[in-house]
């Protein structure tokens, strides 16, 4: 019994950049992770290297491709509930997930940290323990950020590395924080992080040349805020943070606002009423959750910002949007002997224990034997409560029985209601936009595809309308893609239009971004 809760363990471990194991339970774990964070080759690497071995395992994908072959079986909920009134308690306090980005070093920990601490999610026994523990490594000022980068390797490092989800709650709103690594080369995890994200939070360093060097070529800001733009999100939160280290002074607050607003309309065509600025100093807590006197700002701390976005995603939420497909993306598996327990968050629509799913690409049906809601928060351990319903954005864990194929259930599958089985496919047309690139992109040449939490190799197989056989920087086209490795679970941009979105990288860079058009 034991071994076998290894087995799945590991498992888990080996098959998911998760975002769900953030405050290990066991010993096992916490070693395990802090090992894997750096002793691993590079996520592009990973993928690359798959797709040289992987025969075997498109065959049996693609075998499994055939949907219509299965009868699906179509069960009821389990408990007669009275739904709308589950969804007037479920929607009584508005909710919010959002995506935490920055330059390596901007202080994306350290703001997390603050929150939950000046929330009094975190008590002073903790953090007066991490502090001791930082100062015995000579580094006391990463105390806060130490909240969120529980890991003993990530702590020697200083730097994030998997991405940390974390649920908290005010007075007036629900939110799920996810704090996304900052360094160039976990940008795949950042796109997994951020593509669960309803908002993102951008944090940016107001330190003498600090935001220049990140917002210059060679930093992470640009690079972060246009995949999260292209990935759909279209709110955005920007904390200009130790602020303390520039005095507080209003000249270079503005000089930022001018220069990122500028960046963010014109060139990634954000609405400017949907960009938020907040001065704010994570390590002194100023602006964070308690005000900090100034002359010239006046327009709320960052937590009063959230709570209005999360107001306005409340307001802007119709109760139709209950109704629509049920579609979870799968970020973590475990499987015990009859049953397979599945985590993801709910991309779209609500289900109850008792419902018939299919997995895509398996197209494996089985059954929800139980739900729970994977509630987060440091320092208690990881809770899960058992749910009758859960339904759009909520983070959860199916249990279900009845897969016959359950080891053909991966990270990034998408689950469905077994009578609307989401078809996967080979190839795709997408319409793009290629970024600066420093060298073409050739037909037939191999670049990296994330969707979501999905990331594999694929080719250009053809560009619409053009003689030449590539693409330059900053050109749009319709173009068609092929999957080299495996089938992928794909919906259009209209059908979903989260779900619907592709990002392109090659050899470390992200190279263009675009939708989906129609499954080929
Ligand atoms: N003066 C000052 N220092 C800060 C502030 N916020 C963070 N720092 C310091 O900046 C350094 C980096 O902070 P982190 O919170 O680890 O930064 P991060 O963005 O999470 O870094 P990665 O995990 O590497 O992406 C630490 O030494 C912090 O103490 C701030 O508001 N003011």
């Amino acid at each position: 019994m034991i071994n076998d809760n290894l087995g799945s363990k590991r498992r888990k471990l080996e098959e998911s950049s998760s975002i769900f194991n953030v405050f290990p339970e066991t010993n096992y774990e916490i070693a395990e992770k802090a090992k894997s964070n750096f002793s691993k080759p590079s996520p592009d690497d990973i993928v690359l290297k798959a797709q040289e071995t992987n025969s075997q395992e498109i065959a049996v994908g693609v075998k499994a491709l055939k949907l219509d072959s299965k009868k699906p079986a179509v069960t009821k909920p389990k408990k007669k509930i009275d739904v709308s009134k589950e969804l007037g308690v479920k929607l009584s306090k508005p909710s919010l997930s959002f995506g935490v980005i920055g330059h390596v070093d901007s202080g994306k920990s350290t703001l997390a940290g603050r929150l939950l601490y000046d929330l009094k999610i975190v008590d002073s026994k903790t953090l007066h323990k991490l502090t001791k523990e930082s100062e015995s490594i000579g580094k006391a000022s990463f105390a806060l950020a130490w909240i969120m980068d529980q890991t003993k390797d990530e702590r020697e490092r200083g730097v994030t590395v998997d991405i940390c989800q974390t649920q908290f709650k005010t007075e007036k709103s629900l939110f799920t924080m996810i704090d996304c690594p900052g360094h160039k080369s976990f940008i795949p995890q950042m796109i997994n992080g951020i593509s669960q994200a309803d908002l993102t939070l951008l944090i940016v360093d107001a330190g003498k040349n600090a935001f220049e060097s990140s917002f210059g070529l060679s930093g992470q800001t640009r690079e972060q805020i246009t995949i999260a733009r292209n990935l759909g999100l279209d709110r955005l939160v920007v904390a200009v943070n130790k602020m303390d280290t520039a005095d507080w002074q209003q000249d270079r607050f503005e000089q930022i606002v001018d220069e990122l607003t500028q960046f963010l309309v014109d060139d990634l065509a954000f609405a400017k009423e949907k960009i938020r600025f907040v001065p704010i100093s994570g390590l002194s807590g100023g602006n964070v959750v308690a005000k900090q006197k100034l002359s010239w700002y006046s327009k709320g701390t960052l937590m009063e910002v959230l709570e209005a976005e999360a107001e306005l995603k409340h307001s802007e939420d119709s109760a139709d949007r209950f109704n629509d497909e049920f579609i979870m993306s799968i970020n973590d598996i475990e499987t015990s002997s009859d049953d397979v327990l599945i985590s993801g968050r709910v991309n779209s629509g609500k289900i109850q224990p008792g419902e018939s799913i299919a997995v895509s690409p398996s197209g494996d049906v089985g059954v929800v034997d139980k739900i729970f809601a994977n509630i987060e928060s440091p320092g208690a351990p990881k809770a899960k409560q058992d749910r009758d319903l859960v339904i759009v954005g909520e983070f959860v864990t199916l249990k279900v029985k009845n897969l016959s194929l359950p080891d053909n259930v991966k990270v990034g599958d998408l689950v469905s209601r077994s009578n609307s089985p989401i078809q996967a496919s080979m190839k795709i047309k997408c319409k793009i936009t290629t970024f600066k690139m420093n060298l073409p992109l050739l037909l037939g040449s191999q670049f990296i595809l994330f969707r979501n939490n999905i990331s594999v190799p694929a080719t250009l197989s053809n560009i619409e309308g053009r003689k030449k056989k590539h693409l330059g920087s900053n050109q749009d086209a319709l173009v068609e893609i092929d999957l080299v490795e495996r089938p992928i679970p794909v919906l259009t941009y209209a059908q979903d239009s989260k779900l619907g979105r592709v990002v392109l990288r090659k050899n470390g860079e992200t190279i263009g971004a675009g939708t989906v058009e129609e499954v080929l």
